[in-house]
């Protein structure tokens, strides 16, 4: 097992990755001391393969457990099914001393926090991520959140987990696209803050679509260890921290502007590291020899970065909302080479004339 600390003064927690894992959920809670009452959240398609798992193993461990499903989907991490949720703990008796598993995806994982984060004012909670994205990216650093129509994650709360449990056998259910999708945030690790890392996924790159376990587990714990440091040394987000959104500026413009569900978040983080990439190189960042690497390796994960038509109007509004726009400007994460990373500010205007998104 590789275990990563993820060092937070008094909210400390660790990262567990291992293959085979996720029936030793319940042991793992009870050596923090988490135990009691334990509501699962999850969706349908994740309940199917590994709600009995994660449920025997809670209740192996001494937990009354209650399993919530939610419906799956990025048109449903919303304010309707958070209330869903609610009223589904108040039902299940969940109290201060009961705590919640996020058991699924980014989206699972976002809303299950958000509940986790809000409800009685607050609740421990766990992370069990079963998509590669969710592994490598959301289930760490604490970002809890649900969209709004006008934007992507308006609602949500820094509340960062007791643990994050990661099985990476549950990816062997996860659908193609889904793994892709996920290799998105990967690339952007390494284009932002580790050209040694960028160098390893081009030299990697068929062993980590294979899925070869040992190869995964290291991207993974790289991934992990660099969110955590950057967490660690910017928590919410006043300056640092804001590098993990390279790529999502105009990714979530995409993502929002298509509609939800249409894109999923990795395929949106591609078109947006592309466009971002090529930005960089307008404003002197970067060489053409480091865009056209970086697309070369989107291309080799078999990540399309073509964006789609969506109409400017509709990615200007989304701009708008973007939660990194102050007074009217935006930070917009540009790479320095690859391994490196400047922020710049523009109006959205000017953002999408940079990005040749005029017509
Ligand atoms: N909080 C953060 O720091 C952070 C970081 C990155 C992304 N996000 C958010 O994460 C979300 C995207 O997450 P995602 O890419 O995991 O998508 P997702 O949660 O929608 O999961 C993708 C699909 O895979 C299915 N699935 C999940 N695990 C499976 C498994 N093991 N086997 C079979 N099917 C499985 C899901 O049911 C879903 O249909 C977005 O809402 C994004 O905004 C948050
Ligand atoms: O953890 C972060 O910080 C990130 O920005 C990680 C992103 O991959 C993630 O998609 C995040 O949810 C985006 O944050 P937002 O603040 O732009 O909603
Ligand atoms: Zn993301």
């Amino acid at each position: 097992m590789r275990v990563l600390n993820v060092h937070l003064a008094d909210h400390s927690y660790d990262i567990l990755i291992d293959h085979g894992s996720l029936s030793a959920l319940g042991q793992r809670c009870a050596e923090i001391r988490l135990i009691g009452n334990a509501a699962v959240i999850t969706n349908p398609t994740v309940a199917a393969f590994y709600a009995d798992t994660v449920a025997s193993s809670l209740k192996a461990a001494g937990n009354n457990v209650t399993v919530i499903e939610i419906p799956d989907g990025e048109e449903y991490k919303n304010a309707t099914t958070l209330n869903s949720v609610y009223d589904a703990l108040i039902e299940a008796g969940i109290d201060r001393k009961s705590f919640i598993v996020a058991l699924g995806g980014g989206v699972v994982g976002d809303l299950a926090g958000f509940a986790a984060a809000t409800f009685l004012r607050g609740i421990p909670f766990v992370q069990v991520p079963t998509t590669l994205l969710a592994q490598v990216d959301s289930s760490v650093g604490g970002k809890t959140a649900i969209d709004h129509p006008r934007g992507k994650n308006l609602i949500g709360a820094f509340y960062q987990p007791k643990l994050v449990l990661i099985d990476t056998d549950t990816l062997k259910t996860l659908p193609e696209r889904e793994y892709r999708a996920g290799l998105a945030e990967v690339v952007k690790y390494g284009v932002i803050c580790d050209l040694p890392f960028f160098e390893i996924l081009e030299k990697e790159c068929s062993a980590i679509q294979a899925m070869d376990q040992n190869v995964l587990q290291k991207v993974i714990l790289r991934c992990c260890q660099l969110k955590a440091q950057i967490v660690e040394q910017d928590e919410k987000e006043s300056g640092l921290r804001a590098i993990l959104n390279y790529g999502h500026t105009l990714g979530h413009a995409y993502e929002t502007g298509a509609g939800y569900g249409t894109l999923v978040h990795g395929e949106a983080v591609a078109i947006g590291i592309a466009l971002a990439a090529h930005i960089s190189m307008s404003l002197g960042h970067c060489s053409s020899d480091d865009v056209a690497r970086i697309e070369a390796l989107l291309n080799a994960f078999k990540l399309s970065f073509e964006p789609p038509a969506v109409e400017r109007h509709l990615l200007l509004n989304a701009l708008t909302t973007d939660k990194k726009v102050a007074g009217g400007t935006i930070s917009f994460i540009c790479n320095s080479g690859i391994g490196g990373h400047i922020i710049e500010k523009f109006l959205p205007e000017q953002l999408i004339a940079l990005a040749g998104l005029e017509v």
